[in-house]
């Protein structure tokens, strides 16, 4: 039977993990370059566990520079099965206020200064991102966080932002009128990749602002959004600690196929494909190639 690995990458604000049994940093390798730091490793209720700041100890890497290659294809190398992303994020809806949490099932991508895939020119690939999160894994963390006492909403659509700068009073109205419900600037191409790599994807938003379309409310404000991640921090801590116990050490094959997104993915001939890139891809795709 395969074992559960649980993979968290903590966003703003979220640069350790709590309670984790014989806890140890660890550099974790991969081929595509060094991913935002080392993980912390270890294990929670008989399940084991890989932490990742995604921004690095110190909030190093900006939402454009964020390694997302590597440190998707070093989670894999690590044998994570599930990643729970854990994000700040601002809101476009009243009811979805500061301190709540949302559970992302959609994306609209207007990211546009990041390598988006692990597949390309010698071998090139198209996956399916329809539904870009593990609907199994979201409901563990939907229940984890009501166990928990926050405030969440199941399902919304995430705008992932280049940034680093927020968005104009504008482009904010306009994420509203286009239906979206929360703005973030890392989830994307961080689900596509976990997708490519066959690893179940959920996003736990974290609400720290009404962005700046709401009349009552400013301006985002990097301090306000610190003030509130300090208690989204905790609760997100929370959160995380019940989940290996829902999702448990011995896993089953994902019922949506997040773990068999590559089946029929893969268009270049094996006698096109080059050598270089096929060897990079050995953890991510290794199963197919
Ligand atoms: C500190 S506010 C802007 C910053 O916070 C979010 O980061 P993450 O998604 O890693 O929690 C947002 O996407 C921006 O990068
Ligand atoms: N309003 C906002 N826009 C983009 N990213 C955010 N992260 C937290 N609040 C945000």
């Amino acid at each position: 039977m395969m074992q559960t690995k649980i993979g968290i990458i903590g966003g703003s604000g979220i640069y350790n993990m709590d309670g984790l049994e014989d806890a140890a940093w660890v550099a974790a390798p991969s081929a595509w370059g060094s991913p935002s730091d080392d993980m912390l490793t270890g294990r929670l209720d008989g399940v084991e566990m890989v932490f990742l700041p995604r921004h690095g100890r110190g909030h190093v890497h900006s939402p454009t520079t964020v390694p997302y290659r590597a440190n998707i294809d070093a989670l894999k190398r690590l044998g994570v099965t599930d990643i729970i992303s854990v994000s700040a994020c601002g809101s476009f809806r009243e009811e979805m206020a500061p301190g709540d949490f949302v559970l992302v099932d959609q994306f609209i991508d207007r990211t546009f200064a990041r390598e988006k895939s692990f597949f390309g020119t010698g071998c090139v690939a198209h996956v399916s991102v329809a539904h870009p999160t593990c609907a199994r894994l979201s409901e563990a963390c939907a229940t984890a966080g009501r166990d928990a006492g926050i405030t969440i909403h199941t399902g919304g659509t995430y705008l992932a932002m280049e940034g680093p700068q927020f968005s104009s009073m504008a482009e904010s109205k306009l994420y509203r009128a286009w239906g979206c419900d929360v703005i973030g600037m890392t989830n994307m191409p961080e689900a596509k990749l976990a997708r490519e790599a066959e690893i179940c994807y959920a996003s736990v938003a974290m609400v720290t602002d009404y962005d700046s379309w709401h009349p009552d409310h400013g301006a985002v404000d990097v301090s306000d959004v610190i003030k509130t991640l300090q208690g989204n921090g905790t609760k997100a801590q929370d959160l995380i600690s019940r989940l290996p116990a829902l999702v448990g050490p011995e896993r089953t094959p994902c019922p949506h196929g997040c773990d068999r997104a590559l089946e029929y993915a893969v268009m270049t001939a094996p006698d096109k494909r080059d050598p270089a890139l096929v060897a990079k891809l050995d953890a991510i795709a290794g199963r197919v190639l």
